[in-house]
C-alpha cells in the first residue's frame, strides 16, 4: 500500500544514469531537488560518459529493473513518472508493464534515442516498441526532432512544420506532445509546440548562445514531472519548465572540455553576465 506521511510530493525518474552528471538520472534528480519534490529513481542502464560522449553502457537486468520499480512504487505514493534513456526493447516493456501495474499517472515520456554526440542510447529495435507500447500510457511525450523522425517519419526543418510533427505525434497515443524545437537553426528563438488534439500552443523563449546544453531534454521532462507532482495542468507545467530549462542553459556552468552541463542550481546564484559573453 502506497503511503506518505509528507506533503513533498514524491516524483520517480526511470532513466540512465550519466556517470558525467549533467543528464540522466543525475539531471533528474538535480531537477528534482531544484523543484522542492522528493527525487526516486529506478536505474535502467548505467553509462560511462562525460562531456565528450558515451564511452560505455552496462544495461540493468529487467528483473531488477522490476525490482527498483515495484520497491519505489508499493511504498511511495508517487505523483509523477518521468521516463528517460531505456535502453532495449526488453526494458521499455518491462517499464510499461511496472507503470500499468501499479497505475501510475501523470507520465512524462522523453524517447530517448541518442546522446548530443550521436551515441546510441536506445537500441534500433526498441523504437517501434516505444512507439506502440510506451507512447500510449503517457500524459506528455516530449521528443526533438531528431525523434520526431525516427518515431514518425516527419522531418521538421523550420517553425512551420511543428505542427505537422505535433499531430504525427499526436496519431502515436499520448494525451499531449510537447515538440522540441532546441535544433531548429532559429538563432533568435528556442520554439516548442504543445498539442493534445485540439489546443496547439507555442511555448518560445530567446535562444542562448551558451554551449552548455547537455542534458536540456532530461531536465525539461523532469522540470514537467515535478510541476505536475504539484497539481499543475499540463500547459502550465510546460510553460514554467520552460522557463526553468531555459535558465538552465543561459547560466551554464562551463565544467568539462566538450558539451557542459546546464545548470541545475541557477535559480540559486547570481544573474550571469550578457549571453555574448558566455558564447565560448
Ligand atoms: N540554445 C538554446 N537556448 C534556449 N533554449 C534552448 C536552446 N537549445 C535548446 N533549448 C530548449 O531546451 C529544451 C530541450 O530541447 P532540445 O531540443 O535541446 O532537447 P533534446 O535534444 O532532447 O535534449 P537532450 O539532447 O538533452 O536529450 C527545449 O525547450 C528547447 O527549446
Ligand atoms: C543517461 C543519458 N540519458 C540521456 C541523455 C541525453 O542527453 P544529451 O542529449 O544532452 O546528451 C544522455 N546523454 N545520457
Amino acid at each position: 500500500m502506497a503511503t506518505t506521511s509528507s506533503d513533498l510530493p514524491v516524483v520517480l525518474t526511470i532513466a540512465g544514469s550519466d556517470s558525467g552528471g549533467g543528464a540522466g538520472i543525475q539531471a533528474d534528480l538535480k531537477t528534482f531537488q531544484e523543484h522542492d519534490v522528493f527525487g526516486t529513481s529506478v536505474i535502467v542502464a548505467l553509462t560511462a560518459q562525460n562531456t565528450l560522449g558515451v564511452h560505455g553502457v552496462h544495461e540493468v537486468p529487467a528483473d531488477f529493473v522490476t525490482a527498483q520499480l515495484d520497491a519505489v512504487a508499493s511504498d511511495m505514493d508517487v505523483r509523477a513518472t518521468k521516463t528517460g534513456m531505456l535502453a532495449t526493447s526488453e526494458l521499455v516493456h518491462t517499464v510499461v508493464k511496472g507503470i500499468r501495474r501499479h497505475g501510475l499517472t501523470n507520465v512524462v515520456v522523453d524517447p530517448v534515442a541518442a546522446s548530443k554526440h550521436g551515441d546510441a542510447l536506445l537500441a534500433p529495435e526498441a523504437l517501434a516498441t516505444v512507439r506502440d507500447v510506451l507512447l500510449p500510457v503517457a500524459t506528455i511525450v516530449t521528443p526533438n526532432l531528431g525523434e520526431v523522425a525516427l518515431l514518425t517519419g516527419v522531418e521538421v526543418t523550420g517553425t512551420d512544420d511543428l505542427d505537422k510533427a505535433a499531430e504525427a505525434m499526436k496519431a502515436l497515443g499520448p494525451q499531449w506532445v510537447l515538440i522540441k524545437g532546441g535544433h531548429l537553426p532559429d538563432n533568435l528563438e528556442a520554439v516548442d509546440l504543445l498539442f493534445d488534439g485540439e489546443r496547439m500552443i507555442e511555448i518560445a523563449t530567446a535562444r542562448s548562445a551558451s554551449t552548455d546544453t547537455h542534458g536540456t531534454g532530461c531536465t525539461l521532462s523532469s522540470a514537467i514531472a515535478a510541476n505536475l507532482a504539484k497539481g499543475m495542468d499540463v500547459p502550465s507545467a510546460a510553460q514554467v519548465a520552460k522557463d526553468y530549462i531555459t535558465g538552465a542553459i543561459t547560466h551554464g556552468l562551463r565544467i568539462g572540455a566538450g558539451i557542459g552541463p546546464v545548470d541545475h542550481g541557477w535559480p540559486r546564484r547570481p544573474v550571469p553576465p550578457t549571453d555574448d559573453a558566455q558564447a565560448r
